[in-house]
């Protein structure tokens, strides 16, 4: 880690952020962009979870085998026959900063923040006690603590030594065999990351298929993608027990059966950062997240705001970045009840959040799903659709892919999309816009997409729908 830098001096800042992940150093910036003496606490490495254990480990670690995959789907391209495992790991690495932050330091203070090191704790209203330090905000404290794993409550886990995200991103050697517990986001990323690393993958989902908070031929589709790469499924199953002996974890399932492997990975989801914090003394619940309005400013507490992972609004860097955009530009203006879709309003939040599963097959959705539509009470039609066009088909041979549009029939504009195959992450941009923009299907239908390019399926919905 980088040598501290921390601010000495006077303890009165304008703003304290407390936590540097992408939100806090987000947040930090606006307000020290806004003219805010800004202060950034952060406990272990400036750039948070995001930089050093979650988006760019794990992103780094499935690229690899993602170019592999694309390479082997189209004839005439010399290819290898595995991964170069110990280049790959190497690159994470790289990606990583090797764990040292001072880039992200630097970055801070070019930015005009001043960066203390430590473990920040309010201790009061607009106080913030650090290693023994009070530090003081004239205007506003702004939480941006994050999320650490939720472990379950299962018999032996705390005696056995198993992987959180924060090894699965991090590890430096492949393990021969990896047991993953838990079917959401981390659950499959990893699984087809390690499997295509050369690990031997078994992933216990407890639904029927994986990423149960898509589309169901989301998961179906990313399942037959892990099935191709030699993970084994094994769904509707609970885990009951884990024991272990020197080198092998084994986990006992309800069906009676048990899987073993050289390491178990427990990804069943995470929860907000909000320990040993102070927030009890406010009316909150350690390990609860902060209930926060648009603005981010926390329910009660005039002075206090929060954003990211930490209010439990969308566990997404980029969704977080925007929360901290919006928390910044109130701080630093003082908006009294902005109007929804203004700067410091997440508006978006509540309808239009963009999420990429980084699987080989992708999935790319935004909005809602058909059964959140259908629950807010929505005339909804769907229109699903195999994306089978020329760009698809040049793009991969074999190419498998499905596409799903939500309309809003009364105002016959989009409230969900999801696309699942290789690739599809690039088309979601453009229906975050429609939704954000309530772009009609009628007005959709002149945005036409470049020939011979994925995007046509959007041409194939549309018509499918009637145009
Ligand atoms: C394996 C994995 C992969 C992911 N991949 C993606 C992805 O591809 N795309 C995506 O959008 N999202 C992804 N996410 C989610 C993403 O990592 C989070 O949404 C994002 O990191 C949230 O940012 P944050 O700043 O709120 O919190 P964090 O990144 O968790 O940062 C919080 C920071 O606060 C510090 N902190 C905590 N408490 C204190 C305290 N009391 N005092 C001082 N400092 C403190 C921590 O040390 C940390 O640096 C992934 C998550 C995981 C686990
Ligand atoms: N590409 C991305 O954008 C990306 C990647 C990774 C993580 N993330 C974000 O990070 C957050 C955390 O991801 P995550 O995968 O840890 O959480 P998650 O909530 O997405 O998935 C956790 C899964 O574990 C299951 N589960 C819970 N308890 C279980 C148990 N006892 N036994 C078996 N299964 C159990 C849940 O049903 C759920 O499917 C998510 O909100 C996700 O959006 C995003």
């Amino acid at each position: 880690m980088s040598e501290s830098r921390a601010a000495d001096g006077d303890q009165t800042y304008d703003v304290i952020v407390i936590g540097g992940g992408p939100v806090g150093e987000n947040a930090a910036g606006r307000t020290a962009a806004g003219g805010l003496r800004t202060a950034l606490v952060e406990a272990e490495r400036v750039g948070g979870e995001c930089s050093y254990w979650a988006c760019m480990p794990s992103k780094a670690l499935l690229r690899p085998g993602h170019a592999l995959a694309a390479a082997r789907r189209v004839p005439g391209v010399p290819v290898g026959e595995r991964l170069d495992a110990a280049a790959v790991l190497k690159r994470r690495n790289e990606f990583t900063s090797n764990w040292d932050d001072s880039g992200q330091v630097d970055w801070a203070v070019g930015a005009g923040i001043e960066v203390v090191r430590g473990r920040g704790r309010l201790t009061g209203e607009r106080t913030v006690e650090v290693g023994g330090r009070v530090l003081t905000a004239r205007r506003a404290v702004i939480v941006c603590t994050g999320s650490v794993p939720r472990t379950p409550n299962l018999p032996g886990l705390a005696d056995v030594e198993h992987w959180g995200s924060r090894e699965a991103t991090s590890a430096q050697e492949v393990p021969s065999s990896l047991v993953v517990l838990g079917g959401g986001v981390v659950g499959v990323e990893m699984a087809q990351a390690w499997a295509r690393l050369g690990s031997a993958v078994t992933l216990v989902v407890s639904g029927e298929r994986p990423l149960p908070k898509f589309e169901a031929f989301a998961g179906d589709l990313v399942a037959d993608g892990l099935r191709e790469d030699g993970v084994v499924l094994r769904t509707g199953v609970k885990a009951t027990g884990v024991s272990g002996v020197d080198g092998s974890v084994t986990l006992s399932l309800s069906d009676g059966s048990s899987v073993s492997g050289e390491k178990l990975l427990v990804a069943t989801g995470r929860q907000p950062a909000t320990f040993d914090l102070g927030v009890e003394q406010f009316g909150f619940t350690a390990g609860d997240a902060l209930p926060v309005d648009d603005t981010g400013r926390v329910e009660g507490v005039d002075w206090l705001y929060a954003a990211g992972d930490v209010t439990g609004r969308a566990l997404l860097t980029h969704q977080g970045k925007y929360a901290a955009r919006a928390v910044g530009t109130a701080v630093v203006t003082g908006a009294q009840n902005p109007q929804p879709w203004t700067a410091s309003v997440a508006t978006a939040d509540h309808t239009a959040v963009p999420q990429v599963v980084f699987t080989d097959p992708e999935v790319a959705a935004v909005g809602w799903t058909e059964a959140q539509a259908r629950d807010a009470g929505l005339d909804v039609r769907v229109v699903d659709l195999d994306i089978a066009v020329a760009g698809s088909s040049l793009h991969a041979d074999g190419y498998k892919g499905k596409a799903r549009m939500i309309v809003d029939e009364r105002k016959r504009t989009l409230v969900g999309v999801t696309f699942a195959g290789p690739d599809t992450a690039e088309l979601l941009h453009a229906a975050t816009v429609a939704i954000v923009g309530e772009i009609t299907v009628d007005r959709l239908w002149h945005a036409v997409p470049a020939y011979p390019t994925i995007s046509e399926v959007w041409l194939r919905l549309l018509e499918a729908y009637g145009l």
